[in-house]
């Protein structure tokens, strides 16, 4: 049946909380957690974004306050320290002044929760070492991700294909990203709304799924189903979660992969820091609906593909209707 259009429902992010039973092993999991599932699932169907309130070991808000001023020094580096961090991977290199998004700048790094990979980035912008850097991006990224993949396992059990949890933990890799956002010279006259404030450009994800976290300064907008921008207003404290479009075609679509952009509009006086950590498919990884998810009320709506295929069609292509183009039937 169709959703009802009520505005202000539309307007509302739902604000979920784990307790800590949300986040036991699983041989523990008792009706909190299922309950938990089903709202998890409820917000991704509907919204395909959510804010989550975690327990303070699951991320500390001194890990997270570490992050962000590590973060300060790593853009205030000077810019060819920063262009030493390449990779061949799209959107994975730093990235500054790009034209398109001047007040943007970026960097992407594969399996930051590995020690070595965080040492290997660190040594590369602090040639002298910044062991409390590397510590912080590793611990930092490890918690995320692990987040990411509760997450992802309350929505399968949710589906009730949680037998598949463990091939996609298997099948599914890391991606960490640092991003600043200026403040646009133009803040400094009156609301500035137009192309001069736009952070980020408005995209899906390709993840399965992300975990987002920000300083203070807001600046994330949503497009809702009924095709409206709506601001995001995220809680100190808060993560941001987003499905992806790996995981809406795996989950043939029943999950919305919201798209999303961040404004740097008028009332914005200081600089936006977020980091994210992606949970990407690995790039062998064949994405395939299983057959619990196909019935007569949700006919097949993507063929099989590979992950790696998707990615380097969407980077050559650029649309927003990549995923719907490449792998819809
Ligand atoms: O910085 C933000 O809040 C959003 C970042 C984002 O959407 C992304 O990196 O995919
Ligand atoms: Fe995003």
């Amino acid at each position: 049946m169709g959703e009802e259009v009520d505005h202000d429902q539309a307007l509302v992010l739902p604000i979920l909380e784990f307790s800590k039973e949300c986040l036991v092993p699983k041989q523990e999991k008792g009706e909190e957690w299922k309950a938990m599932s089903n709202k998890v699932r409820e917000a991704c169907e509907r919204h395909g974004c959510f804010l989550l309130l975690v327990p303070e070991e699951t991320i500390p808000m001194s890990l997270r306050e570490e992050m962000v001023t590590a973060m300060k020094a790593l853009f205030d580096l000077p810019d060819e320290t920063k262009q030493k961090h390449k990779s061949p991977r799209a959107y994975q290199s730093y990235q500054g002044k790009c034209p398109i998004i001047p007040l943007n700048e970026s960097f992407g790094v594969d399996n930051a929760c590995q020690l070595d990979v965080a040492h290997s980035f660190t040594n590369l912008m602090w040639p002298q070492g910044n062991p409390s850097f590397c510590e912080t991006m590793k611990s930092m990224s490890s918690k995320m991700m692990a987040l990411n993949f509760t997450i992802l396992e309350m929505l399968l059990e949710s589906f009730g294909v949680g037998k598949h949890y463990n091939s996609q933990v298997e099948n599914t890799t890391s991606v960490m990203r640092f991003m600043k956002y200026k403040v646009p010279p133009s803040n400094n006259n009156n609301n500035n709304t137009s192309s001069a404030a736009v952070g980020l450009v408005p995209h899906t994800d390709k993840s399965a799924l992300t975990v987002l976290c920000q300083n203070e300064v807001q600046g994330l907008e949503i497009l809702t189903k009924q095709g409206q921008w709506v601001q995001v207003s995220v809680p100190n404290g808060a993560v941001v979660v987003f499905v992806g479009d790996a995981l809406k075609a795996w989950s043939n679509g029943r999950l919305h992969a919201v798209t999303h952009r961040v404004m740097m509009s008028g009332d914005i006086k200081e600089n936006r820091y977020s980091f994210a950590v992606f949970g990407l498919p690995k790039e062998e990884f064949m994405i395939e609906v299983p057959n619990e998810l196909i019935d007569n009320e949700h006919p097949l709506l993507y063929r099989p593909f590979n992950f790696a295929e998707y990615f380097t069609y969407f980077t050559a292509n650029i649309r927003d209707d990549a995923l719907e183009v490449y792998a819809g039937v």
